[in-house]
């Protein structure tokens, strides 16, 4: 085929699929005004996530030889437009802009919207609660560093919801304002520094390092200061100009951090749910491992659990448990009901499915 001719085939595909991309945003609208219409409680939700799963699902399925990435990619892209002209979503996220928690709110909300940075966790949460915000996006688990506490602390304190989880890979970059200059602070998040010590160590044992909020924070004192370093993500670099001296300097290739979409809607069961829970125990013996009895009694599977102190009495702690189901699940509902009958207190976070 001539060029000439591909490029004329390639503006009439353009043309049929705009026109078709208009078409389904005109049936999200529809879809928008029926659920304003049947609103009952949770159920006029604009952002239904279980349903944006199936329609990535739907959409994959259908094999391209751009691949599912690319193909997942665009489509984020469209559903989001069209989640935004239903009414549009303000989400904030643990700032400054090109945080890996931004990285993870595009991928998950995709970029239509509003998005809104604030200094930390226990903000993004404050500002859902408050109703200034309809979500909020927090990192709360690296698989080499461990919890964010802050984030188990607020999902604890507040009434809020998890309504959904992004795993996203995380690889961390050398970012300087000049490549030639001598490094003698190097800034980041405590998570990033962590995740590489070994590298740091081996390249850079004499400088000086200096915890911050965030990477992207880290990113911005090195725009304004000179022998300084950040370690941060790629978005980072973009966004604040800097140069990137060695990318992947993560000490373990298996990097992720899981975040969750908090909000005060509930999530319909997709089949491929987690739920979160929080419980403390009585203080006396075999407590803990008569708890433990109700979940394996009840057939459930506990993906995770993990303490953290109660803040109120030296030495007690709270458990935060994930378990593999929806919450509407018989047997995840049974075994709430026997934890309430059997711990001193015990509250859902919210059922989401399954990055
Ligand atoms: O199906 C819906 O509930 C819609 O609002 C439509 C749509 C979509 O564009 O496919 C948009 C937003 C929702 O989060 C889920 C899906």
């Amino acid at each position: 085929m001539q060029l000439r001719s591909a490029r004329r085939s390639i503006d009439k595909v353009d043309k049929e699929i705009a026109r078709l991309i208009n078409r389904r945003a005109e049936l999200a609208l529809e879809v928008g005004r029926t659920k304003r219409k049947g609103y009952k409680e949770g159920e006029g939700a604009v952002y239904v996530p279980s349903r944006e799963k199936e329609v990535l699902k739907n959409v994959i399925s259908s094999k391209s030889i751009l691949g599912e990435e690319a193909l997942k990619n665009i489509y984020t892209e469209i559903i989001s437009a069209c989640r935004n002209l239903e009414s549009p979503t303000k989400i904030a996220f643990l700032g400054p802009w090109a945080t890996f928690t931004h990285q993870a709110a595009i991928k998950n909300f995709g970029s239509s919207g509003y998005f809104i940075p604030v200094a930390s966790p226990r903000e993004v949460l404050l500002e859902v609660e408050s109703g200034r915000v309809d979500f909020g996006v927090v990192p709360v688990e690296n698989s080499n560093e461990g919890s964010v506490n802050m984030t188990l602390d607020m999902l604890v304190e507040t009434d809020l919801k998890i309504c959904a989880e992004i795993s996203l890979k995380i690889e961390q970059c050398f970012l300087v304002k000049d490549s030639k200059s001598k490094i003698l602070r190097i800034y980041s998040h405590e998570h990033a520094l962590a995740q590489c010590r070994n590298w740091r160590l081996r390249n850079y044992p004499e400088a000086e390092v200096i915890p911050v909020s965030s990477t992207a924070e880290a990113a911005k004192k090195v725009v304004k200061e000179d022998f300084a370093a950040a370690i941060a993500g790629e978005a980072s670099a973009k966004i604040y100009d800097l140069y990137i001296l060695h990318k992947g300097i993560q000490d373990s290739r298996e990097n992720f951090t899981r975040f969750f979409v908090i909000g005060k809607i509930l999530t319909k069961a997709s089949g491929k749910d987690k739920t979160s829970l929080v419980f403390t125990v009585k203080d006396k013996v075999g407590a803990l491992c008569n708890i433990l009895g109700i979940f394996n009694k009840n057939d459930v599977n506990l993906a995770k659990i993990e303490s953290r102190p109660t803040k109120k009495k030296a030495w007690e702690y709270i458990f935060f448990v994930d378990l593999k189901g929806h919450i509407e699940d018989e047997n995840i509902a049974k075994t709430l009901e026997s934890l309430k009958r059997s711990c001193v207190f015990v509250k859902s976070l919210g059922s989401y499915q399954k990055a």
